[in-house]
């Protein structure tokens, strides 16, 4: 039973908090376990200390013993790859300096660091002493990636650096901006400093804005892209300068607890990425709550996270403030009788209309659409892609009955995408030109074709076209080629596109993931029929000429977006059929892995 597990086993991005615990569960590594969890990764844990806290405050904090903190790293060092390292409470010295011992390892080089600079928490106590600052910025900052402190945290890093910067604590642009930049020079390639703690009038933030050169209307208005914001455009003292604004109608209705009044009130955050020398300045409604208790740690494991997608910095950051607002929103003020923790799980219950992006895929400015449509569905995007059934095949664990009965049900199930893409391209609707009904035709041929692969590999098992062509259909085959079916013809051709579309993409991720796995483990032994009929199957998705398809779809896409850009919620149905899509998907795989139950039911 275990050995069976872990061949199935096909990971998510593994984070590593390091930070204390919060018995009350809001804060702290429990704090970032759950964030981690809802974001779709897996999440682990290095404590540096036991506190004893609950909503109301800490009343007493054990520091781990050094020896026994480096040895929870060494154990995890030694056995599990790390994609994405956030840290939080340090406590002391000691600590501080047998994680920078750790933290020079070999085997973590290249694994990007979260720091979020816990000193003091929410209700005053001291999670870090006074004394242990100078070893953060001289022995931690220089390894961090991102680093995320509040104005108050950003200024006395600065002060204790003997930075010539002075950052006044009235939350004004400038101040955010000075004090971002300078971070940079203390170690981190980028700084998030956010500005909570002042709540500004829209107007007076707008007043601001403008005294900094951006303004709210006219020519540097971007229009909105997908991104459920809306970005300006513009520079700041020589450095590129970027605004995401969500605390506009209709972004802000995001947050549906908030309050709904003329104005709400707005907060702002600023980045800056030394890399390409850019502010960015995300401003977003404030959210009247009492449940704030471990904003800072839900941020930092959210960024942690997220970061482990390929999507550009900007997105991330706007991605993960986007789930704190959410998880905001919705905290749990009853939980106890002090500051309520947020709720870190609202994130997995179903998603209001606008996520944030996250480009797993593609490149969120060349493809907006496909980057919004995969990272709004990331963790069915990921239980797709990586599924058992794929995870199966990189080390040729499948059952070799699970593939067949894939590869017949799949064989009938291309039979119908071909009836959609042919359907579609027959359809006499506005935009039916000649250019579409040949591209639709295109990709019906290419179904033939694709139906021929697996007419190779089956014939490799004796398995014959006619054996394939008689195949019962299954339930999962049947409620997803039918759902394709409906919205091809009651839908339009960017509809049609979205419910075809996880089948594409999500073939040409799951090729190449499933190399790249192989690639890891060296020489795999091919010379069994079923390891050669697997890698077959294999060589055909991760392959060129597939890729390419993939390739052209995604563009395809693009165009038909570009040529009549959705509205916000147009794309929220858009979502919803890609959405849709992927939980069938999964089904098929799903019931291959079941094989052996539906035995009795299904003749073969
Ligand atoms: C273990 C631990 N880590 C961090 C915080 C800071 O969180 P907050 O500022 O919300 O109190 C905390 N209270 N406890």
């Amino acid at each position: 039973m275990t050995s069976q597990r872990k061949a199935f086993t096909a990971s998510p991005p593994r984070i590593l908090s390091i930070a204390g615990s919060d018995p009350s569960g809001g804060a702290g590594i429990q704090a970032d376990l759950k964030t981690i969890a809802s974001l779709g990764c897996y999440g682990m844990c290095a404590l540096t200390a036991l506190t004893a806290q609950n909503t109301k405050g800490v009343s007493e904090i054990h520091i781990t013993p050094t020896d026994f903190f480096r040895s929870q790293l060494q154990t995890l060092w030694e056995d599990i790859e790390i994609d994405a390292i956030k840290i939080g409470m340090l406590g002391n010295r000691e600590i501080i300096n047998a994680l920078h011992e750790e933290l020079k390892d070999r085997r973590i080089q290249n694994v990007p660091i979260v720091i979020d600079p816990v000193m003091v928490s929410t209700s005053g106590s001291l999670l870090l002493t006074h004394d242990s600052i100078n070893d953060l910025i001289k022995l931690l900052l220089p390894k961090c990636y991102l680093l995320t402190p509040n104005l108050p945290e950003a200024k006395q890093l600065l002060e204790h650096a003997k930075s010539s910067i002075r950052i006044e604590n009235d939350g004004n642009l400038a101040n955010l901006m000075l004090a971002a930049h300078h971070l940079t020079s203390l170690g981190p390639k980028v700084a998030l400093v956010k500005g909570g703690h002042h709540i500004w009038k829209r107007s007076q933030l707008e007043a601001n804005l403008k005294e900094i050169g951006i303004s709210v209307e006219g020519e540097n208005v971007e229009e909105e892209k997908y991104l459920g914001a809306e970005v300006l455009q513009g520079s700041w003292q020589s450095h590129k300068l970027i605004v995401v604004r969500t605390d506009l109608e209709p972004y802000a209705d995001v947050l549906s607890s908030g309050r709904h009044d003329q104005d709400p009130g707005t907060v702002a955050d600023v980045l800056y990425d030394s890399i390409k020398d850019q502010l960015t300045i995300f401003v977003k409604p404030h959210v009247q709550s009492q449940t704030t208790h471990g904003t800072g740690c839900t941020l930092s494991s959210a960024l942690a996270s997220n970061l482990t997608s390929s999507a550009s910095l900007t997105s991330v950051v706007h991605t993960s403030i986007q789930y704190v607002q959410r998880c905001i929103s919705r905290g749990l003020s009853d939980l106890g009788r002090g500051v309520g923790p947020l709720n870190h799980l609202c994130g997995i219950q179903p998603r209001p209309i606008l996520q944030p992006i996250d480009v797993p895929l593609c490149d969120s400015e060349r493809f907006p659409l496909c980057s919004r449509l995969i990272s709004c569905s990331l963790p069915i995007w990921r239980a797709f892609t990586q599924h058992p059934f794929v995870a199966g095949l990189v080390g040729y664990t499948l059952p070799r009955e699970s593939f067949i009965y894939f590869l017949k049900q799949d064989y009938l199930f291309l039979k119908h995408y071909a009836r959609v893409w042919a359907s579609g391209a027959s359809s006499f609707t506005v935009g039916s030109t000649f250019e579409r009904i040949a591209t639709f035709a295109g990709i019906a041929a290419e179904m033939a074709s694709e139906a021929d692969n697996h007419v190779k590999i089956c014939q490799r098992w004796g398995i014959s076209r006619d054996q394939l062509e008689t195949t019962v259909e299954s339930s999962a085959t049947l409620a997803y080629t039918r759902y394709v079916l409906d919205v091809s013809r009651s839908g339009d051709a960017l509809e049609l596109l979205a419910a075809t579309g996880p089948c594409l993409l999500g073939y040409g991720e799951a090729g190449r993931w499933i190399k790249k796995e192989q690639s890891k483990r060296g020489a795999l032994d091919r010379s069994s029929e079923q390891a050669a009929a697997f890698q077959d199957w294999v060589e055909y998705y991760a392959g060129e000429e597939f890729q390419k398809i993939v390739r052209d779809g995604i563009q395809n896409m693009e165009k038909y977006a570009a040529n009549d850009p959705p509205s916000l919620k147009r794309t929220a149905n858009l979502q919803r059929i890609w959405d849709a899509a992927i939980r069938l998907e999964i089904g098929m795989w799903d019931e291959a892995l079941n094989t052996q139950l539906r035995r009795d039911v299904l003749s073969s």
